[in-house]
């Protein structure tokens, strides 16, 4: 849910843990599914699922039946929910960029995508860039070799000094930093959480049935090739053709229900609110310190705060406590550091929620398990999952319909690559 500020034009979500919340999604599915038996069981309704059964309700060559089962149709601790809500092309590897790229297209042309739906609303995306800075030669060579990488994808990454960075970011404090990277181009905000509900509510009208519910086992053929059926937590056992594993940081649970073990990990990441006494002049970029912590225009003279500090252990899938002393011990001081401006601020909200983690290379794993085929991977995202959820989820529905990627290739995230000992590594996690 979300509500437009009409002097800045930027959107205020009511994210679950903000105070200013002001409703929140409704729970409105069956619990039951109504036939025994689908083409396609999705475990996992969140933007991922959702954006992959509305691309398979979208294609004239699939003819199938799609069950999507939600644990939590609130959605309130989903990864999906719990994000920054941005996008960027600030990545390391090409085909991150070019589903970034898609993601840009489909959210400024969401009713296009959508066909033309009155109920989808006008999306633009606020292009404040990302900011990476730089304290050390070392991490600015990953900045300029990533730079390489984005220009080769056609990004419009600029690399920037730091009396650049200066003049048009008069704020910072630069005194440590030796190369700044952004790009202002289809780089920034974007309300994903519209985006969400349109992609839920267009498949929905297209024949998608969404249950509350949760997948507690899988059945297996004889040989383990197949998985042939889900056991949902009322007791229905689902007869399945594919089965879609879109279940965020519950992945490696859902996975070893049909036997196989996935290098995905729920990790806990913090998010804030605070209101400036004084706001900048203009926009924050989502500034990525050298420190890890990130922090972002949220309108209003309101800013938005992600970090995690020390050790980053797998948490419990519902561990979502929160340490109120980080704030002050280790957020505001880093924040008020680097942007002077921000000493006097006024916390407004705090909450936690969890990357799914992607422990082998950070990046996503798609596609078809090598033995159990039927299975197909949607997971690993490492927090960077919300901006490709409209690449990933068209990418899935190909492979669910004709056997292989058409758009946009996507091989390269298959499983077997974890097996095999190939990661292909995203550097730029934050
Ligand atoms: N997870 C932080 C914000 C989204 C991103 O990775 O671009």
């Amino acid at each position: 849910m979300s509500v437009i500020d009409s002097q800045t034009d930027i959107c205020f979500h009511t994210w679950p843990g903000d105070k200013n919340k002001v409703g929140a999604i409704k729970p409105v599915f069956a619990n039951v599914p109504a036939r025994s038996s689908y083409d396609v069981v999705i475990v996992g309704g969140a933007i991922m699922g959702a954006a992959t059964a509305w691309f398979l309700a979208d294609n004239p060559d699939f003819q199938g039946r799609v069950l999507v089962v939600e644990r939590d149709p609130s959605y309130e601790n989903t990864s999906t929910m719990t994000t920054t809500s941005c996008m960027r092309q600030q990545f390391s590897t090409g085909l991150n960029v070019r589903i970034s790229q898609f993601a840009a297209d489909f959210v400024k042309n969401l009713r296009r995508h959508l066909h033309g739906a009155e109920y989808v609303p006008d999306l633009s995306i606020r292009s404040f860039g990302y900011m990476y800075l730089a304290d050390t030669e070392e991490f600015a060579e990953t900045l300029r070799a990533s730079h390489a990488v984005q220009q080769q994808a056609g990004a419009a990454t600029r690399l920037m000094t730091p009396p650049e960075i200066a003049q048009e970011y008069p704020f910072y404090a630069l005194d440590d930093i030796v190369l700044g990277s952004i790009n202002t181009v289809d780089e920034g905000f974007f309300d994903a959480t519209a985006v969400f509900d349109a992609l839920r509510r267009a498949s929905r009208d297209r024949g998608v049935e969404y249950v509350s519910n949760e997948v507690v086992a899988m059945s297996c053929n004889p040989t383990g090739a197949k998985v042939e059926s889900v056991t949902l937590k009322s007791g229905e056992i689902i007869a399945c053709g594919q089965v879609v594993n879109a279940s965020g940081p519950r992945a490696d649970r859902t996975a070893r229900m049909a036997g196989i073990e996935l290098p995905v990990e729920p990790r806990k990441r913090y998010s804030w609110i605070f209101k400036a006494e004084k706001p900048l002049e203009v926009d924050l970029p989502l500034t990525i310190d050298p420190s890890g912590l990130h922090v972002r225009e949220n309108g209003g003279g309101t800013y938005q705060v992600g970090a995690h500090f020390g050790p980053d252990p797998r948490v419990d899938y519902d561990d979502f406590t929160l340490d109120h002393s980080l704030w002050e011990s280790e957020a505001w001081p880093i924040i008020a550091t680097r942007i002077p401006q921000f000493e006097a601020i006024r916390l407004q909200s705090t909450w936690a929620g969890h990357y799914a983690m992607n422990t082998f290379d950070h990046n996503a794993i798609m596609g078809p398990h090598d033995l159990v085929e039927n299975f197909i991977f949607l997971n690993g995202f490492s927090g960077h999952g919300l901006q490709q959820a409209p690449a990933m989820g068209r990418g899935t529905a190909e492979w669910l319909t004709y056997g292989e990627y058409r758009a946009l290739d996507l091989s390269a995230f298959n499983y077997a690559r974890i097996p095999a000992g190939n990661p292909i590594m995203e550097k730029a996690v934050i």
